[in-house]
């Protein structure tokens, strides 16, 4: 059964297009207020699961719930839950951000100007909205966007690649924005990225997919925590190499620059570990707990594979 809070309850999700399985028997939720992250390769499917998730294209089999409301059965109450971008947003560049917003509210029902210009402040856009869009950043671009997306009040964000084409001060930007629409806002945003250090730096909760399978859901914190990691710098490093073999504890060795070796073992062993090294003569000279990134993480589940993506 649902949790009765969460917003986003996906189940049992599956895209067929042709004979071809683009998205397989996806689960997952998003809680209210939660930045979620939804991390993959190119081609992993990613965009078509948003497609599904706006109502764009129609699953082949499984259920998505927003808000308590069925996306199939109660399209009208469940899209309204949702503010979206998926790919670029619209902007017709000609016209001011304002002339934008007005365009865009009034294929919207029950939109005011206060409400206009209240997510305008939010997005902090209040210097430059009369400016043509032509002139505008790419960041002032997804921003503006994002007021869009907001202006029917949404309880969930979903943001596809946002920061695609941003530079980093852009990237930082929007990453401190999407924060505080969670956390003042209490919003909710799920947001899809191929990029796993920006999911690491911005998400709660992340699911990771990989050619259309969920292979990992969780804490971000929890995911990175799970292996901890301990690099030692040690002068006879394969003979050191051997002794940590010989060690019950460590599950992993991974031999990187010069004489150092990235060890696989409980954080709480290192003064033994120590302690046996000295005792092998072995010359120890830095031990330093590894922090383990999202990036690690994926390689060692999807075996090192990552299709076509340069990013991963
Ligand atoms: N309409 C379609 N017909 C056939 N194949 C499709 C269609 N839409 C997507 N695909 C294929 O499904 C797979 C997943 O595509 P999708 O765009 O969902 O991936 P993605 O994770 O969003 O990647 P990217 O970041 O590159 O867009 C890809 O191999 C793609 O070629």
């Amino acid at each position: 059964m649902t949790n009765p809070t969460t917003l986003l309850s996906v189940s049992n999700l599956t895209k067929k297009i042709g004979k071809r399985e683009i998205v397989h028997n996806l689960n997952f939720n998003v809680q209210p207020g939660e930045v979620y992250g939804f991390l993959g390769p190119n081609g992993a499917g990613k965009t078509t699961t948003i497609r599904m998730l706006v109502g764009l294209i129609r699953p082949t089999a499984g259920t998505i719930q927003i808000n308590g409301y069925d996306l199939q059965r109660q399209f009208i109450p469940a899209i309204r839950q949702i503010g979206c971008i998926v790919e670029n947003p619209e902007l017709y560049p000609y016209l001011t951000g304002m002339e934008n917003m007005r365009l865009f509210a009034r294929m919207m029902k029950n939109v005011s100007q206060t409400k206009i210009d209240e997510v305008i402040r939010l997005v902090e856009l209040d210097q430059r909205v009369h400016d043509l869009v032509k002139t505008y950043s790419l960041g002032m671009k997804q921003r503006l966007g994002i007021a869009q997306a907001l202006l029917g009040d949404p309880k969930l964000l979903i943001l596809d690649e946002p920061t695609n084409g941003l530079d980093p001060a852009g990237i930082r930007e929007l990453r401190t924005f999407i924060r505080m629409l969670a956390t003042e806002k209490g919003i909710s945003v799920f947001v899809s990225s191929h990029i796993l250090n920006e999911v690491q730096l911005l998400c709660d909760r992340v699911a990771i997919i990989h050619h259309g399978r969920i292979v990992k859901t969780g804490p971000v914190s929890d995911l990175i925590d799970q292996h901890p990691q301990v690099e030692w710098t040690v002068d006879e490093w394969e003979q050191a190499q051997t002794y940590f073999e010989s060690l019950p504890y460590i599950t992993a060795i991974q031999k990187r620059a010069h004489n150092i070796l990235r060890v696989q073992m409980p954080l709480e062993k290192i003064a033994e570990t120590n302690a046996k090294l000295l005792e092998e003569q072995l010359h120890v000279v830095g031990i330093r707990p590894y922090q383990q990134t999202l990036e690690d993480i994926f390689l060692a589940m999807t075996g090192g594979q990552t299709d076509d993506s340069a990013n991963l």
